[in-house]
């Protein structure tokens, strides 16, 4: 990849990232590789969802997206170029098991080995998501994450994977964003499988967090050292203090509680009282769902401004949220309409490391979209860049204040399948045009080389 532009930052006034800080980028399975029915995938419930009519803009699907299960020695080349010390992807479950159970997929096994393969020959260290969304559609007609089965499903798949990588992959995450599977995919209904059952949908959370703790015990016995969970947090910005206690549990503490403290939040569970007797969390869940931990991944991308409002319905999104109002902030905004609010993630990272203390931090996932335009074979994403630098600002000045923050993996190295977004919504820091697959580094990568490069900024 040719340097179309270097960033020289200049010595003087660097901000220095603590030595050993890893610096890299996050993809996922369904939203970078295609592919779709190769080698014997099996369909998900996203490839369900993209096809239901209405659900994802212009009925866009993940059948070729990047094409990265055919173009992936070029991606860990981009990695290379851009000197990325480590890769976080996730694994797609109906590749492994088109079923969702019973024996592996050879042929999916296959393109894991490789992917792994090539990155170490890259010298970049593999971080794997388990699950990022793309549950086995078999499974889904078995109720999906309502039935307390798919938990243990997920624990035999995991082994099935570290049995295959664990000679290679050191840091495993179970899954990505609990809070969006359970309550984008079975409350609201704007993700995949598309249920509109707030009343299922907090046993659809117990069961992904059991799930979790299954599949700990699980990589844990098989010999895993560095497991994890990526958790999307979002610190809650309000001046009703109550308003923001409700938000900031049903988002916030639902999941951090019992994977690091061993319970559910009382004021959550009396909440969530109106759409569930909680009947599904049996004897000993808990102390499954919380199995130590090695690190927690946290996909930060903005706080929610929150207000009491009587009278006001519960968000969708959030199924006990009545009088709590979601008025928005006043701040530049994103693509996405996302708010810029950089000094969210010191905030949300001090949190963390002072009401959940011991468990190591790793910033799995932070990025913009922004509508990027290929002018001369370059993109000129000053609005990401920026988004970036603030973002590594508030992330430095959290490890200033004594935060236990491993590392930074920006989203997302490539374009990509945005979910009900589809492809109009571009986050990465590597333009894909979706006619010809080709890449292109924005300026947003070339400034990202020189940040990890100078491991500051
Ligand atoms: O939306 C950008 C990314 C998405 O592409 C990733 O797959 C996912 O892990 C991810 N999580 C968030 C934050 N949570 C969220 C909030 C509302 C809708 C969807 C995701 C953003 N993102």
């Amino acid at each position: 990849m040719s340097a179309q532009k270097s960033y020289n930052l200049q010595d003087s006034g660097v901000l220095r990232f603590p030595e050993g800080f890893v610096w890299g980028a996050a993809t996922a399975a369904y939203q970078i590789e295609g592919a779709a029915r190769d080698d014997g995938r099996g369909p998900s419930i996203w490839d369900t969802f993209s096809r239901t009519p209405g659900k994802v803009h212009a009925g866009h699907t993940g059948d070729v997206a990047c094409d990265h299960y055919h173009r992936y020695p070029e991606d860990v080349r981009i990695m290379g170029d851009l000197g990325l010390h480590a890769y976080r992807f996730s694994i797609s479950w109906p590749r492994i098991q088109p079923d969702g159970a019973g024996p592996a997929n050879p042929r999916g096994l296959d393109f894991y080995d490789r992917l792994v393969d090539e990155l170490q020959g890259g010298g970049i260290t593999p971080i794997v998501t388990l699950y990022h969304w793309d549950l086995p559609q078999t499974l889904e007609d078995r109720g999906g994450w309502t039935n307390r089965e798919t938990a243990e499903r997920f624990a035999e798949y995991a082994a099935i994977m570290y049995s295959r990588l664990g000679d290679r992959v050191e840091t495993w995450t179970t899954l990505n964003e609990p809070w969006c599977s359970a309550f984008l995919g079975y409350a609201s209904g704007i993700h995949a499988p598309g249920r509109t059952e707030p009343e299922v949908s907090f046993a659809a959370a117990h069961h992904l967090l059991l799930g979790h703790g299954l599949a700990v015990q699980a990589l844990r016995a098989a010999g895993a050292s560095q497991i994890g969970i990526t958790l999307n947090l979002a610190p809650v910005l309000s001046d009703d203090a109550e308003a923001a206690s409700i938000v900031d549990g049903l988002q916030n503490r639902i999941f951090l509680d019992p994977v690091l403290r061993g319970e559910y939040p009382a004021d959550v569970v009396e909440r969530a009282g109106r759409f569930t007797d909680w009947s599904f969390v049996k004897d000993g869940d808990l102390e499954i769902i919380s199995q130590p931990i090695d690190l927690l991944g946290v996909n930060y991308y903005n706080p929610q401004t929150v207000t009491g409002r009587a009278g006001e319905p519960a968000n969708p999104v959030y199924p006990g949220s009545e009088g709590v109002a979601f008025p928005g902030a006043d701040a530049p905004k994103t693509a996405m309409g996302w708010p810029v609010q950089p000094f969210g993630l010191t905030d949300l990272l001090v949190r963390l490391s002072h009401d959940y203390p011991g468990t190591p931090l790793i910033i799995t996932e932070n990025g913009a979209a922004f509508d990027d335009v290929v002018e001369d074979g370059q993109v000129h994403d000053v609005g990401r860049l920026s988004y970036l630098d603030g973002h590594l600002r508030a992330a430095h000045a959290a490890i200033e204040a004594g935060v236990d923050l491993r590392g930074y993996l920006v989203w997302s190295l490539l374009d990509n399948f945005e979910w009900a977004e589809g492809y109009r919504k571009r986050f990465g820091v590597v333009h894909v045009d979706y006619n010809t697959q080709r890449r292109t580094p924005k300026d947003s990568a070339l400034w990202y080389r020189e940040v990890v490069r100078r491991n500051g900024l």
